[in-house]
């Protein structure tokens, strides 16, 4: 075979398959002395969280059979296992994007090794613009829906044969983000005094890498948008697929610009600068969450 038929069969071949993740998920149980029940991954210059871990056993990336490499500014680039709240957890301290050139299934391939680790539960954080104009920089919005843009094209990480061994060929996508914890998240929020800063609403991924112009976002506000990124929403749909619970949150790390005469402009600078202004009321707002999920939750999957 020649030309484009032998590429597309190529690229077929390259996808994961439950085998080689589970020789990635293999590869870590042999050298991590539990098994993780809560996966954590860190949106850009949010990689802090991790920092929160007891006795971290680190592994980068570029170490790990089968997995990508993070090239992101804010994304450091490596899993991290350990404690939170006495909980074992791992947290991604870097994820992967579309922009960066992979795949949505490939960047969405930590999660169902994450899956094959023994992890139930998975947080996953993003930093996102504010469209939504109640929010303010420094905000947290938790996700209660997502739309996904690159889904409407087509673009979707279960997209390719499905293995049932992971889940169904159409898993529904009603109920992905979990409300009870979202709910718990909102009452941590106001405890930890991030009350006022704290919202529900509707997350959107694009493909970035550039940021959007004034009319896409007002097209998204016009569609119940309230924060824009570039990840999470294959990250959740690959969760959802294997039977994960979700808790997603944004940190609104800037505020969408729907004025053609406001001449500021989105910058990845500022967002991670927001992210590390943030980080320590993130530590203690996801280790509650964590504590929470280990006191009434894990349990009851016991
Ligand atoms: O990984 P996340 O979604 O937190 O990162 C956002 C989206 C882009 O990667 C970057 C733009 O500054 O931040
Ligand atoms: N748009 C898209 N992604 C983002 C933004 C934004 O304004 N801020 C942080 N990530």
């Amino acid at each position: 075979m020649t030309g484009r038929g032998s590429v597309n069969k190529k690229r077929r071949k390259k996808r994961y398959t439950y085998e080689s993740l589970t020789e990635t998920a293999q590869y870590l149980l042999d050298r991590v002395p539990y098994q993780p029940r809560i996966g954590i991954i860190c949106g850009s210059g949010m990689g802090a969280l991790a920092e929160a871990l007891s006795e971290p056993l680190i592994f980068p990336y570029e170490k790990i059979p089968n997995f990508p490499v993070s090239t992101v500014e804010g994304h450091v680039g490596q899993l991290v296992f350990g404690y939170l709240s006495g909980v074992p957890v791992v947290c991604m301290q870097g994820r992967f994007h579309y922009y960066e050139g992979y795949p949505l299934w490939k960047c969405a391939m930590p999660v169902r090794v994450m899956k094959l680790l023994g992890v139930t539960h998975l947080i996953a954080s993003n930093a996102a613009g504010g469209l939504n104009k109640t929010y303010k920089v420094g905000d947290v919005m938790l996700v209660k829906d997502h739309i996904n843009m690159m889904g409407f094209a087509g673009n979707n990480p279960l997209q390719g044969p499905n293995d049932d061994r992971f889940g169904p060929r159409f898993p529904p996508m009603n109920t992905a983000y979990d409300k009870f914890l979202t709910q718990k998240a909102k009452q941590v929020a106001v405890e930890e005094d991030l009350g006022g800063m704290v919202h529900e609403g509707v997350y959107t991924c694009l493909g970035g890498p550039n940021f959007e112009t004034v009319a896409e976002l007002k097209m998204l506000g016009m569609l119940g948008v309230d924060a824009v990124g570039m990840s999470t929403v294959h990250e959740v749909i690959t969760a959802r697929h294997c039977g994960m619970t979700v808790l997603a949150f944004s940190l609104i790390t800037n505020m969408c610009i729907t004025d053609y005469n406001c001449y500021d402009e989105a910058n990845h600078e500022e967002v991670m600068d927001v992210g590390k202004m943030r980080q320590d009321v993130l530590k203690r707002f996801v280790a509650r969450i964590v504590d929470f999920i280990a006191k009434e939750m894990l349990t009851k999957d016991d």
